[in-house]
């Protein structure tokens, strides 16, 4: 088991890279700490895969250092690292029984017999692969041939790292959540550190204690799922996190106030002289959908928006609200009614956030 630290780590699969655009990996500088259960979350094209056979080996960087417990293992190959790698498709020898898949990982590096028998009942019990254990893997199905992928991962000794690169690709809906539960036991009964690949938001949440999510090559943000919602880092968290995400205003201030376009933004003279003095063309305000106040009459400190649709979700409506050029997004409980025509909005101080060419800047309140 190992804590993983990527330092000043970089890749790019052009052979002269010339700037930032060409690197699959941009600069970074990572730790998963040891034990941890960690999601990296992001889109597709994003450089999820590429940091993962970084880790593991199947890739080398372009520049920068991966160590395990604070030794380089850069030089090492994958075998050599003790990760485990479990991929989107199942890897198991389909003419051999599930119980030789699993004992397979540890008679190539010669275990003695009855240990491996211990070890492959163990493991097949937390998977719930006991029944299985004497049938030829290909009749199997396949979220139990991905049990046995994960269960091959799981079986050796001192297993560094388990990566897992969107495991649940080929899983059946209802089946997804039960594996995800399972993949959690298995963490706290093994305590191994597990990074988990995934662009699904949910996926990482229910799955990972802990997130980094990657936009064009960086980790923008590194925080649980809660820090992630509430504070998202970048801009780009706040647009990928959360049903529907965060919303987005360009905003400047002139003559005392604060505008959006040519639409005043009443956000109290606090934030209007903060970003008053800001160095930057590129200031927005961000807000989930979630913390914006929705009346149908004049408030106090409230912007009036033309409401152009809304969708009934059950518990909660997501509506469409005009304010000048901007299209924003509001949720509103089911008891609340929808607004028809024009609405007034209300941002609470406490919930906007300010960000300054695309990163977050923490607004002091007081
Ligand atoms: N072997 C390769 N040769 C050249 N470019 C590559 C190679 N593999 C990936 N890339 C590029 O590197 C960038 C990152 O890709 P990567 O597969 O790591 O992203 P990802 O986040 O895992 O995406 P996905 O979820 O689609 O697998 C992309 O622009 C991709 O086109």
């Amino acid at each position: 088991m190992a804590e993983i630290t990527l330092k000043t780590l970089a890749h790019s699969y052009l052979k002269n890279p010339t700037s930032a655009e060409d690197y699959a990996i941009r600069e970074m500088d990572h730790v998963w700490e040891q034990g941890g259960a960690y999601a990296l979350l992001g889109p597709s094209g994003c450089g999820k895969s590429t940091l993962l056979n970084i880790i593991s080996g199947l890739l080398q960087p372009s520049s920068g250092e991966v160590l395990f417990d604070g030794q380089r293992v850069n030089d090492l190959p994958p075998e050599q690292r003790n990760i485990a790698q479990v991929f989107q498709f199942p890897v198991v020898y389909d003419t051999m029984t599930v119980f030789d898949n699993l004992a397979f990982p540890l008679r190539n590096v010669g275990i003695d017999e009855e240990k491996i028998r211990q070890k492959v009942l163990e493991v097949a019990e937390v998977l719930e692969l006991t029944p299985q254990l004497k049938r030829k893997a290909k009749n199997l199905t396949a979220d139990e041939k991905q049990k046995v992928s994960m269960g091959r991962g799981l079986v050796r000794e001192n297993v560094s790292a388990i990566l897992f690169d969107e495991p649940l690709t080929v899983i059946d809906p209802q089946l997804k959540w039960k594996l995800r539960r399972k993949l959690k036991e298995i963490h706290r009964r093994f305590n191994i550190t597990m990074v988990y690949v995934t662009h699904d938001q949910l996926e990482a949440s229910t799955f990972a204690d802990r997130i980094a999510v990657m936009y064009e090559g960086q980790v923008v943000q590194f925080g649980t799922p809660r820090q992630l919602f509430e504070e998202p880092a970048h801009t780009f968290v706040g647009y990928f996190i959360g049903s529907p995400g965060m919303n987005f205003l360009d905003v400047r201030a002139r003559n005392g106030q604060l505008f959006s376009g040519n639409d005043v933004v009443p956000v109290g003279q606090h934030i209007c002289n903060i970003i008053a003095n800001m160095h930057s063309d590129n200031i927005k305000l961000g807000i989930r959908p979630d913390f914006i106040e929705v009346h149908d009459t004049p408030i106090d400190g409230g912007m009036e928006v033309e409401v152009t649709g809304a969708q009934d979700l059950g518990t909660y409506s997501v509506l469409s609200l005009r304010f000048g050029d901007v299209l924003l997004k509001a949720r509103i409980d089911e008891d609340q009614a929808t607004p028809k025509g024009k609405a007034f909005i209300r941002f609470p101080q406490e919930r906007i956030g300010m960000y300054v060419d695309e990163y977050r800047v923490e607004i002091n309140h007081e």
